[in-house]
């Protein structure tokens, strides 16, 4: 099928984005950025594809807004691996063939066997190094099967190809009728706190119980036209929806299972020293699905801004289109490249408090570019709300004083950054909540907040 321009919608030049003319006041600051006429490339985005995302039907009203401050804007492209640095791989495969070796070596009597603990425990010192010099780490043979990615892909996939009417029916609502930032949405509306306006569609919910995602699938796919057989396709496409989020979220449980203990033994400490609190898929665990539709302004904007997760853990998987950027050393970033087979996992400032800073939460963000739209699939593992993270007396000595607040909850901090969002949005302020929320879990803030 040729592509067809916005032209082709009915659309007029003059419905076209005009970074200059829509420019507000409030945007003095993005004054310096202007461009004098509306990207040629913006002809090359479908129509489809305009009409089905809620970010692409509110940019072609002002493409301006989308244009970040010169000093965030990406100067790696999305498909830039060269001279990236390599993000280091931890294999965990090797733990399973250890455990077979072993078995194999007490049949055969060998004497000369390196028994499996040792290369756990080697596994769990390399990870814990990882995390304490990276905050992310790609992990291969993780124990999640292909299949799993790859419905669970599919199915985001066929999420937003839906028309935007159908995505909209997701929006989760309040008892009080106010929306939640769960859903679908441009940012599910639940306000960024970034200096620019990010180039993204988003869906967001919990990965269980299973219940609450039969509700949001039975709200996305069934029609309220629909007759008959459609009943009986939308019924299908809601199952297949359900059951690809229930199969995800028991594989990458348990893989954030084993990455805990692993963490623990890797830091000396008793390996259920984080799973306990953590309390798996019973806990807070929320599913996001990014989708960063094809830009126009590939190098003036961002599909997410340099941001640290808040929550525990985070595994990411990308589609085959690259777009995740991490910061590693002296402001430097560089692309990850996306590998069907493995998870990005990184550190969030929760658990940079829990191991008193010992694990790093680390800068990352998204680009996007001109052709490809891209989608990532991302799992944050949370503790229950109300579980305490006290940090290990054992990671804290002198060349380690507590940095952090000595116990917290994630509903404590979850509490903390609702508020930023709300006094960022209704303020209207620079919106740079994303650098500063962290600070909250630094003891220094937490002593002068009691005071
Ligand atoms: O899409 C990506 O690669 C990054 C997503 C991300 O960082 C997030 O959702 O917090
Ligand atoms: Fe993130």
């Amino acid at each position: 099928m040729p592509s067809v321009s916005v032209h082709g919608m009915g659309m007029t030049p003059a419905d076209l984005p005009n970074p200059v003319s829509s420019l507000s006041s409030s945007n003095a600051g993005l004054l310096r950025c202007r461009t004098s006429s509306v990207p040629e490339n913006w002809k090359l985005l479908k129509a489809e594809e305009v009409q089905k995302s809620k970010l692409l039907r509110g940019a072609s009203a002002n493409l301006a807004e989308f244009i970040w401050p010169q000093d965030e804007r990406p100067k790696v492209p999305h498909d830039d691996f060269q001279g990236a640095e390599e993000l280091p791989i931890i294999d965990l495969g090797e733990l399973l063939q250890a455990a077979v070796a072993d078995r194999a070596a007490t049949t055969d009597h060998q004497h000369h066997h390196q028994p499996s603990s040792t290369r756990r425990d080697k596994i769990a010192k390399d990870l814990a190094k990882i995390f304490s010099e990276w905050g992310f780490v790609q992990v291969v043979n993780h124990g999640v099967k292909t299949e799993v990615i790859d419905a669970m892909q599919t199915q985001a996939k066929k999420f937003f190809d839906l028309p935007l009417e159908q995505k909209e029916k997701a929006k989760l609502t309040q008892p009080g009728g106010s929306s939640t930032n769960e859903g679908f949405g441009y940012g599910v509306d639940s306000g960024f706190f970034y200096v620019g306006r990010p180039w993204i569609d988003r869906f967001q919910c919990r990965w269980s119980p299973v219940e609450s995602i039969t509700e949001l699938a039975d709200k996305v796919y069934t029609r309220e036209e629909a007759h008959g057989i459609d009943d009986i396709d939308a019924h299908d496409a809601a199952e297949e929806f359900r059951k690809s989020m229930e199969d995800y979220n028991k594989s990458l449980d348990k893989l954030t299972i084993q990455i805990l203990e692993l963490c623990a033994e890797g830091l000396g400490l008793k390996s259920s020293t984080f799973t306990e609190p953590y309390l798996g898929t019973a806990g807070d665990c929320i599913a996001r699905f990014n989708y960063y539709p094809p830009c126009p302004l590939p190098s003036l904007t961002l599909g997410l801004g340099a941001h640290t997760d808040p929550n525990l853990l985070t595994i990411l998987h990308q589609c085959s289109v690259g777009g995740l950027q991490i910061c590693h050393g002296h402001g430097s970033w560089f692309s990850v490249k996306p590998s069907a087979n493995s998870f990005i996992i990184n550190v969030g400032d929760s658990f940079e408090a829990w191991t008193n800073g010992r694990f790093k939460s680390v800068k990352h963000r998204a680009v996007v570019n001109e052709t490809q739209s891209r989608l990532s699939i991302v799992y944050f593992s949370n503790p229950l709300p109300h579980s305490i993270m006290s940090v290990p007396h054992k990671l804290i000595d002198c060349e380690h004083p507590l940095e952090f607040r000595p116990a917290f909850t994630w509903q404590d901090y979850k509490t903390h950054l609702l508020e930023t969002h709300k006094n960022n949005n209704n303020n209207n302020n620079n919106n740079d909540g994303v650098r500063t929320s962290k600070l909250w879990l630094l003891r220094r803030k937490s002593i002068l907040n009691q005071k």
